[in-house]
């Protein structure tokens, strides 16, 4: 009837939005139950690599269809939420200079790039080719409508490739004459970042008023950089994340998309360019060469809670605020992993270096690159074994090697966030301040070996809660 007609219409309309926005489509099977003349199936839609919510129907038809309905239903009520745009994976090959790009490497390499025609035949309505010629290296060929689109394409291949090159860091920083390479690769990246912004924006009406002014480089992850940058429009300022795009920053976009918390590290929109679909969303994901994921987020303060920490540790006398300021972190941080946990994700790498500060000094958890789903497959230990940074693991993955942690862990106040490993805390504290009993016990329960023995985020936060209610040791010495 009606209702099976507006989820046909769910399905049309779904594979309309994939299409218009090259976005790959797929509808998973999770399973049937029940004898074969009253079976239901499970289905569930992944777009763009993203998982929708699964619906059951009594045949695969109409599961499918519910299940369109559903995504659909997310996404209009994700687009409902501006600014928190979801990812949205543009087919934006045509809107980056590329060109302009591969002009800027070559400029600083003190090279020229050619454009070779390969071939040229049939009537005019045919494809151009071009192929990019540089330092006696051919790159791959290019095909257009025009010759502008074939040399954008050829371009858009050979930058793909330059950056494969095992020794791409040290070409460019060879070319700057610096040793500092990082220093140039910042200001070529920064460069970067203006090109792809001007030309991007320039082409996408979407995103017109997203012009943004790099303005310096706040530092470098393993897998790109993160940049202050400036909104033209409304000079606002942001912290853009660029990437080359793998697994790893995917899973913090998607993340980070769902959360929303005053101290979890505000995301705004992400775009990438990806060389695997050319409008065609059946094309082969192996075939995927893609380029940079931006991220744009909310701008923290550049110092995080290692800087705090070393801040603090340098201090003589020691600052009397210390206990309450680290209390009062400890339970925004507690705070905010109850709400990743109560979101089914676990952080993982939660660790000083990933605890920024907001513009008015709220706690900021950051950096979801190992993030993982608490409902995936796999146990616990499976899905948290070698993942994270050793002197902050749960202590049930480096209970043979505990002596590694006490010398090593930053001192005092930090391991205060190790609860926040889902639920696992590692150690240490104890060395600095002369803690109240309560905040032994506390410690303790945390650095239980068993994650069931220790206690919950949200239990964590109480008992924070209690004990900056409470005078320190120290304090009632010294007041
Ligand atoms: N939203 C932000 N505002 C201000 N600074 C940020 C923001 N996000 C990251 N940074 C800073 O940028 C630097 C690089 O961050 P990024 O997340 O790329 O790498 P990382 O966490 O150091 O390493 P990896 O990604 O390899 O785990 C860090 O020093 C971080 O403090």
């Amino acid at each position: 009837g009606a209702a099976d007609r507006a989820e046909m219409d769910s399905v049309a309309q779904l594979n309309e939005y994939a299409l218009k926005k090259h976005l790959p489509l797929d509808y998973k099977v999770l399973g049937h139950e029940g004898p074969a003349h009253r079976r239901t199936f499970t289905m569930r839609v992944v777009l763009n690599e993203r998982a929708y919510p699964e619906a059951v129907g009594n045949s695969k038809k109409e599961a499918k269809q519910r299940a369109a309905k559903n995504a659909l239903e997310c996404l209009l009520e994700s687009e409902q939420q501006a600014p928190m745009r979801r990812l949205s994976l543009k087919n934006s090959h045509a809107e980056i200079n590329y060109i302009g790009i591969v002009n800027h490497y070559c400029q600083k390499k003190g090279s020229s790039p050619k454009y070779i025609e390969v071939r040229r035949c049939g009537p005019p309505h045919d494809p151009f080719f071009y192929k990019l010629e540089l330092d006696d290296k051919e790159y791959p060929v290019g095909e257009g409508k025009t010759v502008k689109e074939a040399k954008q394409t050829a371009a858009r291949l050979a930058w793909n490739d330059l950056q494969e090159q095992s020794d791409w860091d040290s070409q460019v920083s060879d070319i700057s004459g610096q040793d500092a390479s990082n220093t140039h690769s910042h200001s070529s990246a920064l460069a970067s970042l203006d090109l792809i912004y001007s030309s991007y924006c320039t082409t996408h009406d979407a995103t017109t008023n997203d012009k943004f002014d790099p303005l310096e480089c706040l530092g470098s992850g393993g897998f790109g950089s993160v940049y202050k940058a400036r909104q033209r429009l409304l000079q606002k300022l942001y912290a853009v994340k660029i990437v080359t795009c793998q697994e790893k920053c995917l899973r913090e976009v998607g993340t980070l998309s769902d959360l929303q918390h005053p101290n979890i590290v505000r995301y705004y929109n992400s775009w990438m360019e990806d060389s695997a679909y050319e409008g065609d969303t059946s094309a082969d994901s192996s075939d995927s060469a893609a380029t940079f994921l931006y991220i744009q987020m909310e701008l923290c303060q550049s110092k995080t809670l290692t800087d705090w920490i070393n801040k603090k540790n340098s201090e003589s006398p020691p600052d009397s605020k210390r206990r309450e300021e680290s209390l009062s972190i400890a339970r925004q941080t507690a705070t905010g992993v109850e709400y990743i946990h109560r979101e089914k994700h676990i952080h993982r790498d939660l660790k000083p270096a990933n605890i920024l500060f907001g513009q008015d000094g709220a706690v900021k958890i950051g950096d979801f690159g190992l993030v993982t789903g608490d409902d995936d497959d796999g146990s616990l230990m499976d899905r948290t074994v070698s993942h994270g940074t050793p002197t902050y693991m749960a202590p049930e993955q480096v209970r043979r090697k505990h002596a590694l942690l006490t010398p090593v862990c930053p001192p005092c106040f930090t391991t205060l966030l190790h609860f926040l490993q889902t639920r696992e805390i590692v150690l240490d504290i104890i060395i600095t301040f002369l803690l109240s009993f309560l905040q032994k016990v506390l410690i303790e329960s945390m650095l239980c070996e068993r994650p069931e023995g220790r206690p919950e985020a949200s239990e964590v936060r109480a008992e924070l809660g209690k004990l900056s209610d409470r005078k320190s040791p120290l304090e009632s010495v010294t007041v």
